[in-house]
Formats: C-alpha cells, sequence, structure tokens
C-alpha cells in the first residue's frame, strides 16, 4: 500500500536532462518508478493540493511568468513541502536559452516603460499592492507551504512585502535631481535620474514574497523591469506576485519570473554575462554572492548585494532581563533563526546571566513546534535536510566545547525530518562554531562578557556585518557601543530592525547597496548631469 502511494507520486511521464541540455522523455513503468524513488529524484509520498487551499485557485500556477505569460516547459523539477516532505507542485527547470527569451521581453518593455511618469508607475505599484494585501491570505498559504513558516508569519511576510510597494509608489515622484553652481561663470548644470535598465533579481528562499517585492518595487519605481529568479525550494510565491502583477496592470514585459534547478550555474552566469542586464540584486550567502561578482567583471553592471550575517545580540545589566528575553526571542527565532538578521550570538552581562539564561530556556521550551498551517504554531520547520544537518553540526560542537543545553539540543523527528527543537546553550565560548559561523536555525548560543570593551570587541570579531542587536537604557551608552559596532543595522532595545523606511543592508562580508528607504530606489537609477553653457554670469 505505501509502495503504491509512493508510485502515485511519479510523474506520468518524467524528463531526464543532461547538462548539454538534451532531453530524454520516459513513461515510467512500475521498475523505472521505484528506481526513481529510490535516487531520491522524487521523495514525496504524496501530493498536496494546492489550488483547493486557496481561495483564488488561479494564483497558483506551474509554470514561469515571460512576457506577463506563462511560459511553458517541457523540462521540470519537483517543489516540497519542508512540513510533510509531500509535493506541491512542479515547476519549470529553464535552460539559460529560455532564460534568455525573458531577458529580451524585459529588454522590449524596458523601451516603452522608461517613458512612463513616476505617478503612473506608482499608481500601478498602489494597484499592486492592494491586489497582494487581497490575497494575504493565500500568498501566506502558499508561503507556509514552500518555507514552512507558521502561518501567522507568513501572513505577516505578506504585509511586509507590500509595505515595499507601497513606499516605493511614495518614493517614484521623490527620485528628485540636483541644481549646481558650477566652477565655470557661464554655465549651469543640473542632475536628473534615470532608470538604470533591465534588472537581474536573485533572491532566497527565506522570504519568498518580500525579498522579492523589496527589489521589485524599487526597480519599478526607478522604470526598470526585473527578471526573478527566486529560489528553486520557493518559486510558487514569487510566480503569484507576478500574475497579480499583471492583473495590476503593469505592462507584460516589466516583471518576469524564471525557474530553474538544473541550471542554476548557468542561469547564474547568464544574468551575470549577459550584457542587456544592466544591474544585478542578489541576496543570499556570501560565497554565492563573491561568484556572481567575479562573473559579472566582464558587463561591469551595478550590483545590490545582502549576503549573510552573524548577529551579535548585547544585553547590559541595566535593562530589566525580561525585556531582554522578550527581543533576543523575537530576533533570534523568527523564521525558525532562518533569517540573515536573527541574533547569532548573544551576549550577556556577567551579572544577570544565569537569569537571562534560566528565562530564555523557559520561554523556548514553551514554543510549539509543528506544520505552520496548523493553529497556534511558532515554530516550524527548517527549510531542507542540509539545513537541519548545518543545525546539528553547531550543537554538537558547541557541547564538545563545553556548552550546557538548557533546552532542546535535538531534532524533533516526531514532527517530521526537519524539524529541530528551539535550542539554548549556555557556557557558550568563542572557540565554538557558532561565533564564527551563522547557524540559521533555532539555536540561541548565549555568551557571558564582563565589560563594555570586551563585549564590543567580540561582537565585532566576524567577517561578516548584517544586523546587531543591544539592550540599555544608558543613553550615552548606547550610542557609544551601536557607533562602535562594525554592522550595516543596529537595533537598540529592539529584536527587530526590519521596516520599509530604514536603510537595509550590511558591510564586510555582509555585501554592499542599501533596500527599502529613501536610499533604496537610487540602486535602480543612474546620475546623469546636464550643464548648460553660455548662459552668462549669474544674477
Ligand atoms: N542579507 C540579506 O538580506 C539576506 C536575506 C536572506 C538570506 N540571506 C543569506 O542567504 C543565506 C541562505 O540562503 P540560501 O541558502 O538560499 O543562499 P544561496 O546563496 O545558496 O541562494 C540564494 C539564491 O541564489 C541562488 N544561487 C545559488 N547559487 C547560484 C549561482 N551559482 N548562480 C546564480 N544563483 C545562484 C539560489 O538559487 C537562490 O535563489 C544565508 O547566508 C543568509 O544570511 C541574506
Ligand atoms: O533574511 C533576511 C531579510 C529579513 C528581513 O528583511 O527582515
Amino acid at each position: 500500500m505505501v509502495l503504491q502511494t509512493r508510485l502515485m507520486s511519479v510523474p506520468r511521464v518524467i524528463t531526464v536532462h543532461t547538462r548539454s541540455g538534451a532531453r530524454v522523455h520516459h513513461k515510467p513503468n512500475a521498475l523505472l518508478a521505484c528506481r526513481i524513488l529510490r535516487s531520491g529524484q522524487c521523495r514525496s509520498l504524496s501530493n498536496i493540493n494546492v489550488k483547493d487551499k486557496l481561495s483564488a485557485r488561479y494564483l497558483f500556477r506551474e509554470a514561469a511568468i515571460i512576457d506577463g505569460k506563462d511560459f511553458p516547459s517541457t523540462m521540470h523539477f519537483q517543489v516540497y513541502d519542508p512540513a510533510t516532505e509531500a509535493q506541491i507542485g512542479v515547476c519549470p527547470d529553464l535552460t539559460p536559452r529560455q532564460v534568455d527569451e525573458a531577458i529580451t521581453a524585459a529588454h522590449t518593455a524596458f523601451q516603452s516603460f522608461r517613458r512612463t511618469t513616476s505617478f503612473e508607475r506608482a499608481k500601478l505599484l498602489r494597484e499592486w499592492r492592494n491586489l497582494v494585501m487581497e490575497s494575504q491570505e493565500d500568498l501566506a498559504t502558499m508561503i507556509t507551504l514552500e518555507n514552512g513558516k507558521p502561518i501567522a508569519e507568513a501572513k505577516g511576510e505578506v504585509a511586509y512585502a507590500a509595505s515595499f510597494m507601497d513606499w516605493f509608489a511614495g518614493e517614484a515622484p521623490r527620485a528628485y535631481g540636483d541644481v549646481i553652481a558650477t566652477s565655470v561663470a557661464g554655465n549651469r548644470a543640473m542632475t536628473i535620474k534615470q532608470p538604470v535598465g533591465v534588472c537581474g533579481i536573485i533572491t532566497p528562499w527565506n522570504f519568498p514574497a518580500a525579498m522579492i517585492t523589496r527589489k521589485v518595487a524599487a526597480a519599478i519605481a526607478a522604470g526598470c523591469t526585473v527578471v526573478i529568479k527566486p529560489d528553486a525550494e520557493t518559486p510558487f510565491t514569487a510566480i503569484a506576485l507576478a500574475k497579480l502583477a499583471k492583473i495590476a496592470g503593469i505592462p507584460d514585459g516589466v516583471v518576469n519570473v524564471v525557474t530553474t534547478k538544473s541550471f542554476l550555474k548557468e542561469v547564474g552566469e547568464k544574468f551575470c554575462t549577459d550584457e542587456r542586464i544592466k544591474k544585478l540584486s542578489f541576496t543570499g550567502s556570501t560565497n554565492v554572492g563573491k561568484l556572481l561578482m567575479a562573473q559579472s567583471s566582464s558587463t561591469l553592471k551595478k550590483l545590490s548585494f545582502e549576503l549573510g550575517g552573524n548577529a551579535p545580540f548585547i544585553v547590559f545589566p541595566d535593562v530589566p532581563v525580561v525585556d531582554a528575553v522578550t527581543a533576543a526571542v523575537t530576533s533570534k527565532f523568527r523564521g525558525s533563526g532562518q533569517t540573515c538578521v536573527c541574533a547569532n550570538r548573544i551576549f550577556v552581562h556577567e551579572s544577570i546571566y544565569d537569569e537571562f539564561c534560566e528565562l530564555l530556556a523557559e520561554r523556548v521550551s514553551g514554543f510549539k513546534i509543528g506544520n505552520g498551517l496548523e493553529d497556534g504554531i511558532n515554530q516550524g520547520p527548517l527549510i531542507h535536510a542540509r539545513a537541519v544537518d548545518k543545525v546539528e553540526g553547531h550543537v554538537e560542537d558547541a557541547i564538545k566545547h563545553g556548552g550546557k543545553v538548557l533546552a532542546g539540543g535535538k531534532r524533533a523527528t516526531e514532527f517530521g525530518p526537519h524539524f529541530y527543537h528551539p535550542t539554548v546553550i549556555k557556557d557558550a565560548k568563542p572557540r565554538m562554531k557558532i561565533m564564527k559561523e551563522e547557524t540559521f536555525g533555532p539555536v540561541a548560543a548565549v555568551f557571558k562578557f564582563s565589560t563594555e570593551a570586551e563585549v564590543v570587541a567580540l561582537a565585532n570579531d566576524a567577517d561578516v556585518g548584517l544586523a546587531s542587536y543591544l539592550m540599555t537604557n544608558d543613553i550615552n551608552r548606547a550610542f557609544r557601543v551601536a557607533e562602535q559596532l562594525e554592522f550595516g543595522m543596529v537595533g537598540v532595545n529592539t529584536g527587530i530592525v526590519s521596516d520599509c523606511a530604514t536603510p537595509f543592508g550590511g558591510v564586510k562580508f555582509s555585501g554592499f547597496g542599501r533596500e527599502g528607504s529613501k536610499y533604496g530606489i537610487e540602486e535602480y537609477l543612474n546620475i546623469k548631469s546636464i550643464t548648460f553653457g553660455g548662459i552668462g554670469a549669474p544674477y
């Protein structure tokens, strides 16, 4: 019976592709199907009917979107729910040649879209935003299915994603230029800002909607067109967003979504080396960021990179411990610890260390783990088996180096293979892996410190510099420490720094460029200076 159920999950036609792009189609017989299941190519025990879970069934599309149309393909990859391992659907596995069609569509659309007024683009963005919020439940359901985060968090992500549309609708008409006094008496100069052109957008799985809209809303506000490549773990939210963009009246070719898995490297290279793509905005790991930067050198593209973090969370003794724990929990366990701004190293002053650790462990032990679609769940699965292995490795390493597990510390296999119990580790030491590497999982490692100078040095002892946090009620210390922290963002007395209105981005190996805020649109604009001569002396 189990085998029969498993066999039903094997696609009716299987397309196997070679690296050279040649395709072979199979109608699997039982033997081949068994081999596929054994090889792990098809691991689901059942399929989820996503459309039945949505009120707008058309939002779930198993197609790329190029030039406003569904782009079919004969090659596909499967997408799975990390909570149940059931198959959610299949997505086109596009080759660089097919991706070329998306770039052509974006390039053609740019010729007219660049000429729209900023007011027209703002109107389109607001329309898109309204549709996204009307579809909040459906989009959140898709996010939870693809990514695993609890449904309440997924709804929050949709609202966060929509906030960038609203924000950049406001920023579009405010892309002001300057009037400049020149050194030559007869001259006058001014600047105007123009859209850079077609933008390549590469995004990770941890925020299937918000990492896209933070880039795309800014690009559209500026008058650019985009080709989005979402992560192969979470493509359906991106496709639904593009469908809503079309319904909002955003012209065909302005928002394209390409999906790929087997041709990831080649498609990445295509994004970097195609001269029609003038800007690449990437959110993901530092290693991939370095590769994309190297690959882009031949085309000298404008680049924005939001890369990995390893956030310190510093607790000084002048704040109530309960407030510090609440902020630490908010920062650490968002998305089961899988956000780039999650606290990774919690530094607590020795005078309140034991109390903090105990209260943190008590809070974390009360978390409700499970399938994010169920009521009341606040910790879902991790994205895949590799993520669980990494978390397990960090916990084992911490124990080996003297760390004491106060909560969790083990896989939560009773919920499924991708679950890990939210964990608190006391007596964390700088020699542990967790000090140097982002865990990207639900592990709170708590370090003890004695002096301000010591903790600032410890916090800055990282090759990345994205978010950082400090808790203190001493205003002088807040300024002093915030200014010394080598990070792009500092949260003082809060565990959340993300907001459409504030600049988001890092320093060091966390990348460069800023998203959101009044600076976000600048990443998609070129400044042109226009000098008028022969005007005469100024009055
Ligand atoms: N700074 C931020 O805003 C931010 C946000 C989310 C995640 N992150 C970072 O991302 C990392 C985890 O995410 P991840 O595992 O998905 O990262 P990743 O770098 O593996 O993947 C990110 C995206 O890049 C794509 N990609 C991978 N290899 C590629 C290649 N050779 N060419 C082109 N595209 C390629 C992936 O398909 C995905 O779409 C963490 O380090 C995290 O801190 C940073
Ligand atoms: O994971 C990175 C982005 C998280 C955020 O925007 O708050």
